[in-house]
């Protein structure tokens, strides 16, 4: 039996993942623990291997090398029961079917030993008006939020979020937020991924930064990059026009002694604060090249 039964281990332990698609390392050598009760997101651009990480983590794929335990098991060989204590939110969805969405949620219920009421969860994820309409005629944001529930239906341990909140309006975001919040306080481990950064602080306890198949930072979000990440940026032009930044904690002085030594306003004076937005570029980019569609979906 490869079973750990100690409640004190933690919830995801990986140790030299990987995972190769021919020449292409797409998981290289990912070492994590995720503790039990912690929400966890998994960052990093288009084809930095998030999903094929988290796959593995779901017995869904299988690694290369290295080794994981999920909930004491290894997913190579975990079985049904294991299986039930998971939930799990694909990025993809599958196809609606014609049930309704109690139908579905009811269906769903029956395959696990403790689930949730279906009207519960229907009433946590926002579908009352639509409890008793088919999947197929929803939009995609609340067909979204179908798969949300079918996630937690089963009163999971470990829930696996990939990209829950693709295609939700503001308003469902922050609902969405307010559920997994709940879902947190009743103790449920959490493995999120996300491309919306504000979703990460909101949720995360902690952030890993994955990028080219490599973990290359993890840290409570607040400390994601290092202290010096933080640090204030301030720009400005010189007299003769030439573009000058430097960093430093105390900013109003800084800019007092440039606006001295010019006589005057300094040109194009910007103080900058990096947000985690910034910070996680920098990270991404230090790390190797940022896509140029990431770097367009975060403008
Ligand atoms: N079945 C597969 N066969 C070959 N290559 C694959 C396969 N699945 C994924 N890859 C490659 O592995 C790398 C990681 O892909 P993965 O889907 O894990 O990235 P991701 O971080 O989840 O991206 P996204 O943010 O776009 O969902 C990519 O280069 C991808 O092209």
């Amino acid at each position: 039996m490869d079973d750990i039964t100690s409640d004190a281990a933690p919830a995801v332990r990986i140790r030299g993942l990987r995972k190769d698609y021919g020449d292409t390392a797409a998981v290289d050598d990912i070492d994590l623990d995720i503790e039990r009760g912690e929400t966890f997101a998994l960052l990093g651009p288009n084809g930095a291997g998030k999903s094929t990480a988290i796959e593995i983590l779901e017995g869904y794929r299988m690694r290369t090398g290295g080794e994981v335990t999920v909930l004491g098991v290894d997913p190579a060989r975990g079985g049904l029961d294991w299986k039930a204590r998971l939930g799990i939110v694909l990025q993809s969805a599958s196809e609606p079917g014609q049930y309704t969405v109690r139908e579905q949620l009811a269906h769903f219920a029956r395959f696990y030993p403790d689930p949730r009421g279906v009207d519960e969860v229907i009433a946590a994820v926002g579908l009352e008006s639509k409890a008793r309409t088919r999947i197929a005629k929803l939009s995609g944001g609340q067909r979204r939020r179908v798969d949300v529930a079918l996630g937690i239906i089963g009163r999971p341990e470990l829930l696996f979020l990939d990209e829950p909140t693709t295609g939700f309006d503001p308003e469902a975001r922050r609902e969405f937020w307010h559920l997994i919040r709940s879902l947190k306080h009743e103790g449920t481990t959490i493995l999120l991924t996300t491309h919306y950064l504000d979703e990460a602080a909101q949720l995360g306890d902690r952030a890993g930064v994955i990028v080219g198949g490599r973990l290359v930072d993890v840290a409570p979000i607040d400390e994601l990059g290092g202290a010096d990440a933080r640090i204030p940026l301030v720009r400005w032009r010189d007299a003769d026009g030439t573009p000058r930044e430097a960093r430093t904690e105390r900013p109003a002085g800084f800019v007092a002694s440039v606006a001295r030594d010019l006589g005057g306003e300094p040109d194009g004076l910007e103080v900058i604060r990096p947000s985690l937005e910034d910070i996680y570029l920098d990270l991404v980019g230090a790390a190797g090249a940022v896509a140029p569609d990431e770097k367009e979906a975060l403008a």
